[in-house]
């Protein structure tokens, strides 16, 4: 991922995101290039209006056509050619598969939605691809773009600096995280699982895959389905067992 372009009728909230943690780091370090487009200029009339009524009557506007044509095309003539991407529950779910076949694009086109909606025949003739974050109605497209961006950033190499840390992720082989502990050792009362003060990083790496893996199988059986356990937490599960009884 080189370029990232988010067409918003609100550019204030991409700006935001520009200043801000991992994607403000991406950019800051020019990993990453995030460029913003507004409808808005590219209307044609003094009013610079970009939504009108439905036909069809019913509440609510609808976005306008031509000024978001224009602007698609716009970005289009800009660069390397991209699949314009349309946030909107009527989408493609993102989960860990999407993100990474988002994150290996060099470029993503994120076209954000407001009102009631975009005129149909925008998404017909200029939209690639549609996705959603979940299965839940927002005033707009912008939130969703956020999401897509944090979650592809983080997959670049040498944004988080800490490689691994993407690779343990939550999600990442169709596992939740494990638990993290911090000192103090012993808080209120609670001590940390002596397996992480021991320094055998061979027994924590067990022990971290067998916690995700039993935290997988309580709360999201369904991963576990579609990711079947593996030899090595198997034998893990088993060694850490066989050392508990010991
Ligand atoms: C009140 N209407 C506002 C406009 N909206 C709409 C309609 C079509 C496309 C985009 C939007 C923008 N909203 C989004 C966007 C994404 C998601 C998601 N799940 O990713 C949920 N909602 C329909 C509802």
């Amino acid at each position: 991922m080189r370029r990232i372009d988010v067409i918003t009728l609100f550019p204030e909230w991409v700006e935001s995101l520009k200043g801000l943690g991992v994607t403000g780091r991406a950019m800051a370090q020019g990993t990453i290039s995030l460029h913003c487009w507004n409808p808005r200029d590219f209307t044609e009339d003094v009013h610079r209006s970009v939504d009108d009524r439905p036909y069809g009557g019913g509440p609510g506007m609808v976005m306008r056509p031509e000024p978001l044509a224009r602007c698609i095309e716009a970005v289009l003539a800009e660069d390397i050619a991209a699949p314009v991407s349309f946030l909107g529950p009527q989408g493609r779910v993102l989960d860990h598969d999407g993100v990474s076949e988002l994150a290996g694009r060099a470029r993503l086109i994120l076209l954000c939605g407001r009102y009631e909606g975009v005129d149909e025949r925008v998404l017909q003739t200029l939209v690639d691809e549609e996705w959603s974050i979940g299965d839940y109605v927002l005033s707009g497209g912008e939130p969703a773009a956020a999401v897509v961006m944090d979650a592809v950033i983080r997959q670049q190499p040498g944004v988080l600096g800490h490689e691994e840390s993407a690779l343990r992720d939550s999600f990442v082989g169709g596992r939740l995280d494990c638990p993290h502990y911090t000192r103090p050792a012993s808080w209120r009362s609670r001590d940390v699982p002596e397996v992480l003060l021991s320094g055998d990083h061979a027994r924590i790496e067990r022990w971290r895959l067998a916690e995700a893996l039993h935290r997988t199988r309580q709360q999201r059986p369904d991963l576990l389905a579609r990711y079947p356990v593996s030899e090595v937490e198997r034998a893990a599960a088993k060694k850490l067992g066989s050392e508990k009884g010991a």
